[in-house]
């Protein structure tokens, strides 16, 4: 990896036929930082996050995407949108999986990687249940100990809170920012714009394949961006217990 930020992407733009898809990206993503990547269905967020790994061709640059897979294993953890449980394997052997990287998945040190990524996710009750027999919430919190397992650096993952409850949604989310605090960088996109704005230090807005705003939540959620990109309004407070972001109406007509 190229200098210290874990993930910088340089133009990044991918094409799909003869639709541009991602447009021309350009971030640098940080140690400390949780990142929202957010924007609209269909705006090219999976794809720049997939590209950004290195897993489909793009033309100009990511600083993973270079790097042989055992190494960029070794630095990012990827969660992706699908939850399909493909073989019929225990939790606690599905968590595992997160130490192939680091060869280590018998040793102690990964042992206790595998363990705490179990405890950390409430998993403990579910070890030696078959993957295939989970529910959907169930198994997105077993993906997500695979990743903490993982231990990794950067941390990209794909609409991880989808289907989980509230608590566990909350608990997700605050999983991904004290990794951040710890000095890690997480960027995970996401449609809770009032979850994003609660835990993520910093929102990146994807439109139409192009990074149309990136900063503090509640600079990148302001009206005009929210009717430009969404069609929405909403409502932005800062209370005692932290930054709130309602979302409010759908806008009539075509978006601002
Ligand atoms: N394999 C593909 N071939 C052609 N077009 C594709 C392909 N994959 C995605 N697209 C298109 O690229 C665009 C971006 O898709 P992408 O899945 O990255 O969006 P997204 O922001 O993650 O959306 P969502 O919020 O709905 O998950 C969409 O218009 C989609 O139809």
């Amino acid at each position: 990896m190229t200098g210290a930020a874990p993930l910088i992407l340089d133009q990044l733009t991918v094409k799909r036929g003869q639709n541009t898809v991602v447009d021309g990206a350009s971030l640098s993503a940080g140690s400390g930082e949780f990142i929202g990547l957010i924007g609209p269905n269909g705006a090219g967020k999976t794809t720049l996050l997939r590209a950004a790994l290195g897993l489909i061709p793009a033309s100009g640059r990511a600083s993973l995407a270079a790097l042989p897979a055992a190494k960029r294993a070794q630095l990012a953890a990827w969660m992706p949108q699908g939850r399909d449980a493909v073989w019929s394997m225990p939790v606690e052997a599905l968590v595992a999986l997160g130490r192939i990287p680091h060869f280590d998945e018998g040793r102690p040190s990964g042992r206790a990687r595998i363990e705490a990524a179990i405890a950390r996710l409430g998993l403990g009750t579910l070890r030696h249940r078959p993957v295939t027999e989970l529910s959907g919430g169930e198994l997105t919190r077993v993906l997500l100990a695979r990743m903490l397992a993982q231990d990794t650096p950067l941390l990209l993952a794909d609409e991880p809170i989808a289907g989980l409850d509230p608590a566990h949604q909350i608990g997700a989310m605050q999983l991904f920012r004290s990794l951040a605090d710890e000095g890690r960088c997480v960027i995970a996109s996401l449609h809770d714009l009032g979850l994003a704005v609660r835990h993520c230090t910093r929102l990146i807005l994807l439109d139409q394949g192009r990074i149309v705003a990136d900063g503090a939540p509640e600079a990148v959620l302001s009206a005009q961006n929210l009717a430009r990109s969404f069609g929405i309004s909403g409502h932005f407070a800062q209370t005692g217990d932290g930054p709130i972001f309602q979302p409010l109406r759908v806008l009539g007509g075509e978006r601002a």
